[in-house]
């Protein structure tokens, strides 16, 4: 179904291009390098699907970590927030406690998903490009702060489209 966009209940928008979370995902990056708890290293990265994926990407990348695992959480169907379900887990002899674990999503709103996944590796250091205030007690490390009634519209659910000039046209 189509959804009318007049009716999103978020006041402002925050529009996030390809380039600005490339940008705002390798500083993430730089700022968790040799933060590790073994000699500074990461064992390995772990996104929270499906929104984590490009920044634990470009994280992974920028620190060489060549294991990079997933986790599937589902908290929200379009804006409306559910309860959040684990729908599949990483190798488990991977993630122990979670120690020396990078787990990275692209945000933490209510910080609903952070407290499950928490849950699971406590030990798991927690990284997310944009943070809610409602959200930043549960992320240990983030970049961008957004104020609560913003909603992020990441670059991929969005797609370029006329826009009419200022003036409009007769
Ligand atoms: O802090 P919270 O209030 O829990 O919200 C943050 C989470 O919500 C979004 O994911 P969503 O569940 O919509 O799935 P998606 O990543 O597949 O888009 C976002 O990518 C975060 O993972
Ligand atoms: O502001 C947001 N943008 C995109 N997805 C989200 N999931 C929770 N909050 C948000
Ligand atoms: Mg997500």
């Amino acid at each position: 179904m189509r959804k009318d966009p007049s009716r999103l209940p978020h006041e402002k928008g925050f529009h996030i291009s390809w380039d600005q979370i490339h940008r705002d995902s390798r500083a993430l990056a730089w700022r968790l390098d040799g933060q590790g708890p073994d000699s500074g290293a990461w064992r390995a990265v772990v996104a929270i699907t499906r929104g984590g994926m490009a920044p634990a990407m470009i994280v992974a990348r920028e620190l060489d970590i060549r294991t990079v695992d997933t986790i599937s959480i589902k908290s929200y169907d379009h804006q409306k927030q559910s309860d959040a379900k684990v729908l599949k887990a990483p190798d488990d002899t991977l993630m122990g406690d979670g120690t020396g674990i990078l787990i990275v999503d692209d945000l933490v709103d209510s910080g609903k998903t952070l407290e499950v996944v928490r849950s699971m590796y406590p030990h798991a250091h927690f990284a997310t490009v944009y943070a809610k205030p409602k959200g930043e007690p549960k992320v240990d490390t983030f970049i961008t702060g957004v104020s609560q009634d913003t909603w992020i519209f990441f670059p991929w659910d969005m797609a370029l489209q006329y826009v009419e000039p200022y003036r409009g046209t007769d």
